[in-house]
C-alpha cells in the first residue's frame, strides 16, 4: 500500500489523479488539497474532485493540515511552479516523498527542487506519459544518428487553458536534442519573424500552439535534403499521465533521497 495525498485536486490533473487513485487498490488516497481561500476547502475530495461519490478525506486549503495525521508515503503534486516548491519545502520538512508533474519552472525553482530532493526521495518530469519517455529517447537517438546535416525543430500544441510556454516537455525534448548534437542553449530558437535570413546551421528550433482543448502533442521534426522524419506524440486524454504519476509514486516511496525522473521509474538504462 502507497498512502498519498493528491495536491490541486479540482484541477484537470488533480481530478484526474484522484479518480485513478480510488480505482487503484493500493494508492488509498489519505489526504487532498485545494489553494488556499478555495471555496472546495473543506468539503468531500470526491466531490471536489467530480467523482460523483464521497471519498470520505476532507480537501484541505493546506498541505501541512493534509499531511497531519495522515501516515503519508508520497504527495503526488500537479499545480503550478509557485504552489509546487511549497509543497516541495513541506514535504522536505516532514521527509515525505514527491511526485512533480508541474512544469514552467524558472532555472532558480529548478535548483530549489534539488535542494529539496536533498532530503526526501523526488520524481519530477514534465511528462508521465510512458510514450513520451521512449519518444524523447528516439528523439535523441535518431539526432545522433542523422548528426548536424539534418535540422531539428520541436512544436508542441495544447489546449488553451495551459499557462506556460514552450511546454515543459518541448524543452526536455530540445535538452536532449541539444545535448545529442553538441549545442548549447544559444543554439535554442523559440520564435522566428520578419527578415530572419538563412537558418543558421545547427539551430534548434522550439515552437507553441495553443487553441481548443488539446491535451498535449509533441513532434520533432528532422528535416534533410530529399527527406524528412517525423517524430510525434499525441496524447489524447490525461489518463496516461495520471498513470504514469502513480507509477512514479508506487516507485519513489521508500527510496534514498535524490531527483529520479520517469526514465528512472521506468527503467529505461543508458543514456538519452
Ligand atoms: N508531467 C505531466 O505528465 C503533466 C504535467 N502537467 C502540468 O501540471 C500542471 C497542472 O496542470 P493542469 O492540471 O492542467 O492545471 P489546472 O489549472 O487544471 O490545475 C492546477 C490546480 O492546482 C490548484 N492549485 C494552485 N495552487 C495551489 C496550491 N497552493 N495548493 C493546492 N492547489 C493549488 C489550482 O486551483 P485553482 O483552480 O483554484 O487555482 C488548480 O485546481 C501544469 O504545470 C501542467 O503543465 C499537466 C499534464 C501532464
Ligand atoms: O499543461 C498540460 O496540459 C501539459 N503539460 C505538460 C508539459 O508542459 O509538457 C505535459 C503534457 O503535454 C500536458
Amino acid at each position: 500500500m502507497t498512502r498519498t495525498v493528491i495536491t490541486g485536486i479540482s484541477g484537470r490533473m488533480g481530478s484526474t489523479l484522484v479518480r485513478l487513485a480510488k480505482a487503484a487498490s493500493d494508492l488509498p488516497v489519505v489526504g487532498a488539497t485545494v489553494r488556499p481561500g478555495s471555496p472546495f476547502s473543506g468539503q468531500d475530495a470526491g466531490l471536489v474532485a467530480r467523482l460523483g461519490a464521497p471519498l470520505e478525506v476532507v480537501a484541505q486549503d493546506d498541505l501541512g493540515r493534509a499531511l497531519d495525521g495522515a501516515q503519508a508515503d508520497v504527495v503526488v503534486d500537479f499545480t503550478g511552479p509557485e504552489a509546487t516548491l511549497q509543497h516541495a519545502r513541506i514535504c522536505a520538512e516532514r521527509g515525505v516523498a514527491l511526485v512533480v508533474g508541474t512544469t514552467g519552472f524558472t532555472p532558480e525553482g529548478r535548483a530549489q527542487l534539488q535542494e529539496y530532493a536533498k532530503r526526501v526521495p523526488m520524481v519530477a518530469a514534465p511528462n508521465m506519459s510512458v510514450g513520451v519517455n521512449l519518444v524523447i529517447r528516439m528523439a535523441a537517438e535518431l539526432a545522433r544518428v542523422l548528426g548536424p546535416s539534418f535540422d531539428v525543430e520541436v512544436l508542441e500544441a495544447h489546449h488553451r487553458m495551459k499557462k506556460d510556454a514552450p511546454s515543459g516537455t518541448a524543452l526536455k525534448l530540445a535538452e536532449v536534442l541539444m545535448e545529442a548534437l553538441g549545442r548549447t542553449k544559444d543554439d535554442l530558437t523559440f520564435a522566428r519573424e520578419g527578415q530572419t535570413g538563412a537558418r543558421p546551421p545547427g539551430e534548434i528550433g522550439v515552437q507553441a500552439l495553443r487553441g481548443g482543448d488539446v491535451v498535449g502533442e509533441h513532434t520533432v521534426y528532422f528535416f534533410g535534403e530529399g527527406e524528412r522524419i517525423e517524430l510525434t506524440h499525441r496524447a489524447t486524454n490525461r489518463d496516461q499521465f495520471a498513470q504514469g504519476a502513480l507509477r512514479a509514486a508506487r516507485w519513489v516511496a521508500g527510496r534514498a533521497p535524490g531527483l529520479y525522473d520517469m526514465a528512472d521509474v521506468l527503467g529505461l538504462q543508458g543514456k538519452t
